[in-house]
């Protein structure tokens, strides 16, 4: 056995060896998985990897989302599905049928059994409401919005979006309405969009896992009042975690977001619901916790000025918390996942992720210098937690 054909067999066996990522030391898989990608660059030619990414991406993005339109991710069963049975079931041409899941077998999206189709991990995953949900809402409005972008720039000189009407989003969706307008006018789609951030905030490592809400919040509260308010809370889901983490904790949790989204919703379990428009003062003062996860990097610096203005008059000082849950940026070498949101920020909302000295720089224009920056193990997003010292 030739040298590299003992090192492929090595892999082979350590893949066989990992039946699944759960378990794993969050720092470790991490650092695995940078070393496994580091192979797959070294293994890959230039010319391949281009080719990938130009001309296999847009291919599989396009299959997945046509799985979901014609229930393939649904259809397949575990004792296999023929593409008959798939295209009788959709009503589709059983060519566009074969066309659409050719990719997604080589992707492992689907497995492929002789003449029929078997379900993988990922069809599983995908076959969910929530996972079907994130598919249209990323690629009907993300997809085209970058899909867009390079038209959008050439025509504004390559500048970066002076408002939030003026994005590549209203030039792929074809409004001139800003995107949270936009939504409130699109009731699927925004069901949709709620159900990816629902999903997201399931699918990634829970602030509430890591972060010492003991010692850095339920330690001081004061037992009355409102122990968290979740600015923008969109569906609930940060305050559903919260309270199933701390079942028992005294204080109330209040949601607050755009009145089509609260009208959206039946109740949460646990916590209140207030419609809040965050440009307005903020209602609920003197609260131990404001909370915001992924609301600023949608909005330029000077209307998180604004929001933050708000909720700044209502801390009270040395004791309520600013906890913004979002990625603080390195200064180099950003991983792909922290870029790929920035991007999308900027072409759907004028706005981007920032680093550790960009959020330091906004907190302190309005007020806020007592900050610290906390990141969690392996990856995800930061903490940064704001005090207000003085009146
Ligand atoms: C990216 S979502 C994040 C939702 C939630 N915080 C989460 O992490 O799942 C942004 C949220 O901001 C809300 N939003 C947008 N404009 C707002 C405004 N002017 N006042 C209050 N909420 C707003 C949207 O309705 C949406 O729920």
């Amino acid at each position: 056995m030739s040298f590299w054909e003992a090192r492929v067999k090595q892999i082979d066996d350590l893949t066989a060896s990992l039946q699944s990522p759960d378990g794993l030391n969050p720092d470790t898989r991490a650092a695995a998985l940078a070393s496994a990608r580091k192979l797959l660059d070294a293994l890959e030619s230039p010319a391949e990897r281009i080719m990938r990414d130009m001309v296999m991406y847009p291919a599989i993005l396009m299959a997945i989302r046509m799985g979901v339109q014609l229930g393939i991710f649904t259809g397949i069963r575990p004792e296999g599905t023929t593409l008959a049975k798939i295209a009788e079931t959709s009503g589709a041409d059983p060519i566009v049928i074969n066309q659409v899941i050719r990719p997604l077998v080589a992707t492992g999206y689907v497995l492929q059994d002789g003449q029929t189709f078997k379900p993988s991990a990922l069809t599983t995953a995908m076959a969910g409401s929530t996972m079907q949900a994130t598919a249209r809402a990323c690629f009907d409005v993300g997809n085209m919005c970058t899909a867009k972008a390079p038209e959008f720039f050439r025509k504004n000189n390559n500048q970066f979006p002076a408002s939030i009407n003026e994005t590549p989003f209203q030039l792929a969706m074809g409004t001139q309405l800003p995107f949270f307008g936009w939504l409130g006018e699109n009731p699927a789609l925004a069901a949709d969009f709620h159900s990816w951030m629902a999903w997201k905030e399931q699918a990634t490592l829970k602030w509430t896992d890591w972060f010492d809400i003991q010692t850095r919040i339920l330690d001081g509260f004061t037992d009355d009042g409102v122990l968290l308010v979740d600015v923008a809370g969109g569906a609930g889901q940060y305050l559903t975690q919260f309270r199933a983490r701390f079942p028992h904790q005294q204080g109330r949790l209040v949601l607050q977001d755009l009145p089509q989204v609260v009208a959206s919703m039946t109740g949460l379990p646990g916590a209140e619901l207030q419609e809040y428009d965050f440009f307005n003062p903020q209602p609920i003062q003197g609260a131990r916790v404001y909370f915001l996860h992924w609301v600023l990097h949608d909005w330029s610096d000077a209307h998180c000025r604004s929001i933050l203005a708000n909720i700044v008059a209502a801390m009270k000082p040395g004791y309520s918390r600013l906890i913004i849950h979002e990625t603080i940026l390195p200064e180099s070498d950003c991983d792909l996942m922290s870029a790929s949101m920035s991007v999308m920020m900027m072409a759907l909302v004028a706005a981007f992720e920032r680093s550790e000295g960009q959020w330091r720089e906004l907190l302190s224009s309005v007020g806020l210098t007592a900050v610290t920056f906390f990141q969690p193990p392996g990856m995800g997003e930061g903490i940064i937690e704001a005090i207000k010292l003085v009146e």
